[in-house]
């Protein structure tokens, strides 16, 4: 609830809410207070101009022009609302049958929307226009079922993207039929976009139906729309140009007032039909001492933050992180799901798009300032300096494309190489990668290749430059373990010939260890721990984590080990330490202050109040220190 609060405190939540509130106060009203005015004949005062008994003047027939505007608010937007309707029904409908029907007449759905979705809107109003007939009713089902294509392919493309969702697959496995699992699970979950579209659909039909009086065959005599009264007062326009104007203005003012209805409901829900520009939040929490600076620093990272806009304020999941990479280091980034490790890759690797904002003091790659540096300048050093690897292999290639085509479209790009060049230095990365018969690989596309394949021709793809730093983010997850090791011996060969330095980003503690000489331990967006992997965790928050890591010597009788509860949400931090309510080692101080980042010793940075009070050789798990 407090969410719509904030929406209508916002300029364009008032705005469309006092708006829509009078459309529908005159909807509602205007008939019934101003039916007879509207009505009434003044032989003395035909086709006359605004006056003081006449505000906006009279029709030919002596009619007040006011009161026929305000009235015939209720037959405009009842009648939007109708065909509104009708449009959202059959195109719910439309969409939908196809996941129920068998094969070939779910094609043929489909194509006829398709089709019926590339004609002009107009022109379809007009068609079933002729279709249905002159007048009121023609006009709402013409309206209605020219609105009904766009719904459908909406609706279509809705279900297609829940349809895919684990969620549905699991009801489909589990004996769900088909109709049940659209009402239960499918619809639930495309209702809210629909809705805020539909609110839009209505400011589109009352155009409509404006347009279709306008040209006679919508509202028919003597019933009257905007529409109508807007093309009566054409007729005179030049007598009385306020008789035109008012029933256009009227249809101007009602639209937006759905449209900005819309967009309000959409800024609630989470469905963006456009980007809005706001300050990041100011309050930043306790620095974190400043990162080491050398010479050969590749990375210097200081009190990187990374926001996002909700209508009631921001949202901080990266919460002033600092970190430096030396040329040939590998650093690992580990922490619980949502912790911000992978926002801190992308924010680095400038991939956080807007309305995200993100802010640091420093955020310096290769010795140039990345927030300071042109975004051209930026854009053409991260192509060739920095490679970056993703957890899924598969949706980091377009699957249209040959693969060897993507990886020469890098050095076209950032080293202007010719075609042929250019894809002979893809064939020798592919190579340098160990994909076999790397020229004949090169030429096919990324279904055909392995998830391993991918992953290596993704870090191929990096090396096209000459990366100084490889950001790798949960790379080996959907790879078996053979595969996994094998990456993981790339990226250290690459490593160790070229002096470039990785982050390598993961939720599994053992690998880091295994592979960086550096861990990097994130929690609720910061870092609480930054240490070497051989090293000796000081954090209550790692040696938990570490407690709970499996290995051969873990006694299978005993109960595994878990750390209690869970990380709070990016927007609902506490105040003081975000670990503090799981903490076996919390005392009061913690609840009241966010511990800073600070050197325990060298090469060791620990957020905690408590580190030093901690028995050093202690391992901290679920139940407390043991
Ligand atoms: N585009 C976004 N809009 C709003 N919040 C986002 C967005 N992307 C990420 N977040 C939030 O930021 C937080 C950190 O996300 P991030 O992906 O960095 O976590 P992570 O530590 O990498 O987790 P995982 O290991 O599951 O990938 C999460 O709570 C997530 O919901």
């Amino acid at each position: 609830m407090a969410k719509w609060f904030a929406a209508l405190r916002t300029p364009v939540g008032a705005f469309s809410a006092v708006l829509l509130f009078l459309v529908l106060v005159l909807t509602v009203f205007a008939p019934i207070l101003w039916h007879d005015n509207a009505f009434e004949i003044d032989t003395e005062a035909i086709a006359q101009g605004p006056s003081a008994a006449h505000w906006l003047g009279t029709d030919d027939l002596g009619r007040d022009i006011l009161f026929r505007v305000l009235v015939a608010t209720r037959l405009s937007v009842l009648l939007a609302v109708f065909a509104t309707v009708i449009g959202v029904v059959t195109g719910l409908v439309l969409g939908t049958l196809p996941s129920l029907l068998p094969r070939p007449a779910a094609r043929l759905i489909t194509s006829a929307v398709n089709i019926a979705v590339a004609f002009p809107g107009l022109l379809l109003v007009l068609f079933f226009s002729v279709i249905f007939g002159v007048g009121t009713h023609g006009a709402v089902l013409a309206v209605g079922f020219a609105l009904a294509p766009a719904f459908a392919r909406l609706a279509q493309t809705l279900s297609a993207s829940v349809a895919g969702q684990d969620f549905v697959s699991a009801a489909r496995i589990s004996g769900v039929g088909r109709i049940r699992l659209l009402v239960r699970h499918v619809l639930p979950n495309i209702g809210e976009t629909l809705v805020v579209n539909a609110t839009i659909g209505a400011g589109a039909s009352l155009l409509a139906f404006a347009g279709l009086s306008f040209l006679g065959i919508g509202v028919q005599a003597p019933e009257y729309d905007w529409g109508r009264l807007l093309g009566e007062g054409l007729n005179g326009i030049y007598v009385n140009p306020a008789a035109a104007l008012a029933p256009g203005v009227a249809v101007v003012l009602a639209g937006l007032a759905f449209n900005l209805a819309g967009e309000t409901v959409a800024g609630v829900i989470g469905v963006r039909t456009g980007l809005r520009k706001l300050a990041p939040r100011k309050a930043v929490p306790a620095r974190e001492s400043v990162a080491e600076d050398r010479d050969d620093a590749v990375l210097v990272v200081e009190n990187l933050q990374v926001a996002f806009p909700r209508p009631a304020g921001w949202t901080v999941p990266v919460r002033g992180v600092s970190f430096t990479v030396h040329a040939g280091e590998a650093i690992g980034v580990v922490g619980e799901s949502g912790s911000g490790k992978s926002l801190t890759g992308l924010a680095v690797s400038r991939l956080v798009e807007a309305p995200a904002v993100v802010t640091a003091d420093r955020l310096d790659f290769a010795g140039k300032p990345l927030l300071k540096t042109p975004e051209r300048e930026s854009r053409g050093l991260l192509g060739t300096s920095l490679a970056m690897v993703f957890q899924d292999p598969m949706t980091s290639f377009n699957p249209t494309r040959r693969i060897g085509r993507q990886l020469a479209e890098v050095a076209e790009q950032h080293q202007g190489l010719p075609r042929a060049k250019a894809f002979e230095r893809a064939v020798d990365r592919l190579r340098a990668v160990r994909i076999p018969a790397a020229e004949r690989r090169a030429k096919q596309y990324p279904h055909e290749f392995s998830g391993g394949m991918r992953q290596r021709a993704m870090i191929g793809m990096g090396l096209m430059g000459d990366p100084r730093l490889i950001i790798a983010d949960e790379p080996t997850t959907a790879l078996d373990v053979t595969v996994q090791r094998q990456l993981l011996r790339l990226l250290a060969r690459t490593r160790a010939e070229r002096d470039t330095a990785i982050i390598l980003i993961s939720h599994d503690i053992a690998v880091v260890s295994q592979t960086c000489e550096r861990m990097l331990v994130m929690y609720a967006g910061r870092v609480v721990e930054d240490m070497p992997s051989a090293g000796t965790p000081r954090h209550p928050y790692t040696r938990a984590l570490l407690a709970a890591t499996l290995d051969l010597e873990t006694d299978r009788d005993a109960p595994l080990a878990v750390i209690p509860g869970r990380p709070p949400e990016p927007d609902r931090v506490p105040t003081g330490c975000a670990f503090a309510d799981r903490c076996p080692a919390v005392t009061d101080r913690c609840r009241l202050e966010d511990p800073v980042l600070e050197r325990v010793e060298s090469g060791h940075r620990v957020a905690c109040w408590e580190a030093s009070s901690l028995p050093v050789k202690e391992t901290v798990t679920a139940g407390g220190a043991e």
